[in-house]
This record gives structure tokens, C-alpha cells and sequence, in this order.
């Protein structure tokens, strides 16, 4: 099982260094024709050994797959068979037993969640060796690469493709120049704005970069590094006022999640989502259908419950209260020692205050009845609306005590640069970004590896 909150992320330093050989560092023998003699060979013999391992796993995977069904089907014959012996005349014996064994074989369970990752085919190809390099720069080891890792990290650079195809090479062309005059300076603020950086993090990012390339003359592909990292810090910034760094359900304790945002943005979607992704990494989840303000919320986060298999606690009544719903919710979890609860919350509410005051009482809720509880509060927003919906998301943030940002709809926007915005305008740090529809397309969000996607496709 893959547990993404146990990843490492944002190894800075090491991204100067190329990876450490493949003779040191891997188990597996990997044919090269000749020694590395550059970084980018090296990164290719990292590429190649972490691919080599994953198939390895892969193949030993299916291996032991085939051979515990070929045991499960033995002994549940054997059982047939010894039940049949004992209950039924000998001449039915035989047929009931082959009867029983096809129905046990069409049973067979089905793929299990966390291994359709590794069901996929897998092929060496340029983003699988982007998707190694950005690992090998965050001082990983190729033995310890996931299926999954890789995949995530494609559909994230496919899913940044826009944004970047908009920004990269004319950026590239105006900022290895030397110092920006005029020209550049404009031609760098029109790209970041259109890219939704929003103003004030394209302020900082000229004048950041300005002042550097006035200190000293950089070449463009070092301009470029020296410009991911100004974005890097605008993203890490907001992480300065929060104590929890790494935004991790707490082992042995009683985490809950409130999840706001305008109905649209991808909520309920990412409910699911982040059941799934807690459950896959190990926690025990339940989901509280809070958002009682519109009926059809109920239904379609009962439909994800049942997808992720996570207990969904819902109210039939219309109208009902979602504190009332979050209260009974609370109970379930307890009972059922859960260590995280999402709970939905109402997106469309009249006004700002009717917002506060359902927000604030499901708090009292929970500092009553789970005093104990650490709570978080989660902003889904809809990356394409770039500007558009900082402005709602202004209003939750002064509604909510927001810990962070879901940033949805990432993939195919051309609006990627607003993940800088909301990092700058609303002070607050992105914790998962979703690329995509699917149950796999959240992940917690890094970065480094945001800002690599975003210049270095
Ligand atoms: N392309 C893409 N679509 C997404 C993503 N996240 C959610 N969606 C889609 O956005 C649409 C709205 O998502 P919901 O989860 O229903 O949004 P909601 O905020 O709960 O809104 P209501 O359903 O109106 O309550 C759905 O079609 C989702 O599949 C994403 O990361 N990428």
C-alpha cells in the first residue's frame, strides 16, 4: 500500500546535484552501453533502474496474485468437496462440486483499488524520464519509486501543458537577456497575468528577479532555475503561519476535515477523492453529508461513499440541520474508532453571514461533542475561474478558519499561475491539487514539483 502523506517532498538543495550512479544506489543490473558521463545520463540510467524495478514489482505482483488464487480455488474446492461427501448422496457429489468451483472461479475479487496503478501498462517514455528526473532531484532512490508516483507526476505535467506551453518559451527568450529593461519587464507581466498570477505575485516576481539579474549576469537557463525558486518561496510563504507543514491526518488521534467552497468547484469530487487517498495511505475514514442545503449533494456524496467504500452519515429529512448531521457523524466515528472525518458543507448559502453563523455552529458541534478533535478546514476552489474565484474564495476565507486550498480543474486550464495568486492574495498554502476527474487525480500538493511541471515540462 502507497501512503502518500509519507512522501518526501521539496529537497531543494539536492535538485543542483544529479542522481548518484545506479551502481551505488539500485539491487537491479541495468545494461548500458557505456559509463554515464553527463547528468542527463545519469538521470537516464536513474530512469531506467527505477523503471526496471517497478516492472520487477509489478511481475512479482501478478505472480503471487496468480498463485493465491490458484490456492483459494484449490481450497475452496477441497471445502466444496468435503462438504458435499457429507450431505449428499454419491452420485450428486461430482457436479454439485464442479458447479460450486466455476462459481468460485467467476467470483474472483476484484482488483483491489491501490493495485489498478500497477495494472497499468507501463512504458519508458519522455515523461516517465521527466517524472524520474523530478524524483532523483528530491533525493529519492530508484528502488523505492511507485507506479504511482509516476503516474501522478505525468498526469500533473500533462495537466499544467497549457499554462506552461503559454509561459515557458517567451519567458525563456526575455529573461536570460541581463537586466530586464522595459520591454521584457512588460512582456513578463503580461505572460504572468495571463498565466491568472494575479498582480501582486507578478509584482514580486519582477522585482525579485530584477534585483538579482542586476546584481549579476545570468545565463537564461540559470535565470529560469533562479526563477522557480522565487515561485517556490511565494508558494511556501503561507506555510509560515501554520504549524502543520506536511498537512497529514494524525495517527491515533481524531482528525476532521470541514470542506468548503461554492457548489461547481469540484467539492463533493474531492471528498471522495481524499476519502479514497486517506483510506489508501492507511487511514480509517468517514464522511459526514453536511451539505444539506441542496438535496442533491446528499445523493452524490452517498455515491462516492459507496465507490471508496467509506461509511457515508447522511440526514433523509429535506432542510435538515448539518450540525445535527455532523453531531451524528461524530458518534459514528467514534464507534467506529475512524481517525478522519470529512465532512461536507453547504456551498451556496444567502449571504456571508448565513455562511459564518452555519459554520460557526458546526465548530460549537464538535468543540462540544469532540473536544479532543483536530480540525482543519479545507477551500475547494476551481482553478479555471483563475481571478474569478479568488474573489469567492475571499469570502470564505473570512467566513472560515481556513488551513488551506484544494486547487481542482488544473488539468487543461490555462489558468495554472493562480495556484501563485492564492498563495500571495489569500495567504494560503495549496494542499492538494486535482488534475482530473478520476478517483487517483488528487494528490497533496508539492511545490517543487507544481513549480517543475509549471516551467520545466
Ligand atoms: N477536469 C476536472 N474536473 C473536475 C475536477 N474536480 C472535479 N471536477 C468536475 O467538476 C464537476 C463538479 O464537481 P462536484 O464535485 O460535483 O462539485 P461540487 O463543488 O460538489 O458542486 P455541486 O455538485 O454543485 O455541489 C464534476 O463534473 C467533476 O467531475 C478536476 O480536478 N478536473
Amino acid at each position: 500500500m502507497f501512503n502518500w502523506f509519507r512522501r518526501q517532498f521539496n529537497e531543494k538543495e539536492s535538485s543542483e546535484q544529479p542522481p548518484q550512479t545506479v551502481e551505488e544506489t539500485t539491487p537491479v543490473e541495468v545494461e548500458t552501453t557505456e559509463t554515464p558521463q553527463t547528468p542527463q545520463d545519469d538521470y537516464l540510467s536513474w530512469a531506467k533502474t527505477a523503471y526496471q524495478n517497478i516492472q520487477q514489482r509489478k511481475e512479482t505482483t501478478t505472480e503471487e496474485s496468480n498463485q493465491t488464487k490458484e490456492v483459494s480455488i484449490e481450497l475452496k474446492a477441497a471445502e466444496v468437496a468435503t462438504q458435499t461427501e457429507t450431505k449428499v448422496p454419491a452420485w450428486m457429489r461430482k457436479s454439485e462440486a464442479l458447479d460450486k468451483l466455476k462459481a468460485t472461479a467467476i467470483e474472483t475479487p476484484q482488483v483491489e483499488e491501490d493495485k489498478i496503478s500497477e495494472a497499468k501498462p507501463l512504458s519508458l517514455d519522455e515523461d516517465f524520464i521527466w517524472s524520474a528526473k523530478i524524483l532523483a532531484d528530491q533525493g529519492r532512490s530508484p528502488d523505492d519509486i511507485s507506479q504511482e508516483e509516476i503516474d501522478w507526476l505525468k498526469k500533473l505535467r500533462q495537466g499544467l501543458g497549457k499554462t506552461r506551453r503559454g509561459l515557458i518559451n517567451q519567458l525563456k527568450a526575455v529573461v536570460g537577456q541581463g537586466p530586464l529593461n522595459e520591454d521584457a519587464v512588460m512582456t513578463i507581466e503580461s505572460l504572468l497575468l495571463q498565466a491568472d498570477v494575479g498582480i501582486e505575485a507578478t509584482e514580486t516576481i519582477i522585482e525579485t528577479l530584477q534585483a538579482k539579474l542586476k546584481e549579476e549576469a545570468l545565463p537564461p537557463e540559470e535565470a529560469i532555475a533562479y526563477l522557480k525558486t522565487i515561485l517556490q518561496d511565494i508558494l511556501d510563504q503561507p506555510l509560515q503561519n501554520q504549524n502543520n507543514d506536511d498537512f497529514v491526518p494524525e495517527k491515533d488521534t481524531f482528525n476532521i476535515w470541514l470542506v468548503t467552497g461554492v457548489n461547481g468547484a469540484g467539492k463533493t469530487t474531492t471528498i471522495g477523492k481524499l476519502a479514497h487517498l486517506t483510506q489508501k495511505s492507511g487511514y480509517n475514514c468517514i464522511i459526514a453529508a453536511a451539505d444539506t442545503f441542496r438535496a442533491a449533494a446528499v445523493e452524490q456524496v452517498k455515491v462516492w461513499g459507496e465507490r471508496t467504500n467509506t461509511p457515508v452519515i447522511a440526514n433523509p429529512g429535506k432542510n435538515t440541520d448539518p450540525a445535527a448531521v455532523v453531531y451524528d457523524a461524530i458518534s459514528a466515528a467514534k464507534s467506529r474508532n475512524s481517525e478522519l472525518l470529512l465532512v461536507d458543507t453547504a456551498g451556496r448559502l444567502q449571504n456571508k453571514k448565513n455562511l459564518m453563523d452555519e459554520l460557526a455552529k458546526i465548530r460549537r458541534i464538535i468543540s462540544k461533542q469532540a473536544p479532543e478533535a483536530k480540525i482543519e478546514s479545507l477551500l475547494v476552489l476551481d482553478a479555471t475561474l483563475g481571478q474569478n474565484g479568488l474573489r469567492q474564495a475571499q469570502v470564505f476565507s473570512e467566513a472560515a478558519q481556513l488551513s488551506g486550498v484544494v486547487l481542482t480543474k488544473l488539468d487543461g486550464s490555462a489558468k495554472g499561475g493562480v495556484a501563485l495568486a492564492v498563495a500571495q492574495q489569500l495567504n494560503l498554502p495549496i494542499r492538494f491539487i486535482g488534475v482530473g476527474e478520476g478517483i487517483e487525480d488528487l494528490r497533496p500538493f508539492s511545490s517543487y514539483e507544481f513549480v517543475e511541471a509549471l516551467l520545466n515540462g
